[in-house]
């Protein structure tokens, strides 16, 4: 049933028992998890674990073929099974997802996908949207075609193309992944902005099974393992006293990678 946005008690994202089978095997089991106003929240796991899965179902753009059951209510409207095109203005997700290349038209310049996207935005607009995910400075680039753009630089086009979005929700599926450190530094940077940029904040669903780079950006994890959640924890929590045996192997692999940095000059600048 869908239910009016409630001022201030209902939170942005509420999962409750979302079950996902794909070609008859559970993927997903009875997950339940919610996620406040301008709260920034990690959902770790390993490779397989369902984090994807779980992303595209909030999302509204599961595989095809997956069959949903359960809830998940974006600012308190019902929304499973909704594919994002026929949700309403309340229940739409900001994403940005891994893959920056298939998110923009291969065959159309960034000026002429800008204003596409954009159309009412004025020149100054968008040398500040440029500007706010450190773009500003590339030559030619409204001309430009994707492909002719580093796989950092198009990633951190797509964040601010979110973040033109007004939803109160960003879900980002490993948007730091492919890149190299320090531009992985400027995404997380960028991501900080944008949820942090006004009106309100924006609450965030952060997909990774990097934890290290999710100790940086989210206050609260989720660690999913073959389709479960099985810790839901305070960042600083899940790192100081994992109790799940796989958030303890996740958080002990963190802090040896760590030592190894210190040892090489450090990765981070953060202690895991
Ligand atoms: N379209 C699909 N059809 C069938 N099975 C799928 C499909 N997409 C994913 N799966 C399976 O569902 C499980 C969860 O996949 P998912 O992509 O959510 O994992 P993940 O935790 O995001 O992994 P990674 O970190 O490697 O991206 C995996 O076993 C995967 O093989």
């Amino acid at each position: 049933m869908t239910r009016n946005r409630t001022q201030n008690t209902e939170p942005v994202l509420a999962v409750e028992g979302l079950t996902m089978r794909l070609a008859d095997e559970t993927r997903i089991s009875g997950l339940s998890f919610s996620i406040g106003a301008g709260e920034r929240v990690c959902l770790l796991g390993a490779s397989g674990s369902g984090k994807s899965l779980t992303a595209r179902a909030v999302t509204g753009t599961p595989p095809a073929g997956a069959i949903l059951s359960g809830s998940i209510r974006v600012n308190g409207v019902e929304a499973c099974g909704i594919h994002p095109v026929s949700r309403c203005m309340t229940s739409r997700v900001a994403t940005v997802f891994q893959d920056s290349s298939t998110a923009l038209n291969p065959l159309m310049t960034l000026g002429k996908q800008l204003r596409l996207a954009l159309p009412a935005a004025s020149e100054d607009q968008l040398c500040t949207m440029r500007d706010a995910v450190g773009l500003g400075d590339i030559a030619q680039f409204y001309t430009r075609y994707p492909a002719e753009l580093s796989g950092g630089q198009r990633q951190r086009l797509c964040l601010a193309l979110a973040m033109q979005s007004t939803s109160s929700l960003l879900v980002a599926d490993e948007p730091t992944t492919a890149l190299d450190v320090l531009t992985q530094q400027q995404v997380l940077q960028a991501m900080r902005n944008a949820c942090a940029s006004p009106p309100s904040p924006r609450a965030l669903l952060f997909i990774t099974h990097d934890i290290a780079v999710a100790a940086q950006l989210c206050e609260r994890a989720l660690v999913m393992e073959n389709g479960v959640l099985v810790e839901s924890a305070g960042m600083a929590q899940l790192l100081s006293h994992p109790q799940h045996p796989y958030s303890q192997k996740l958080v002990h692999a963190a802090r040896q990678a760590a030592v190894l940095h210190q040892n090489t000059g450090s990765r981070y600048g953060v202690a895991v």
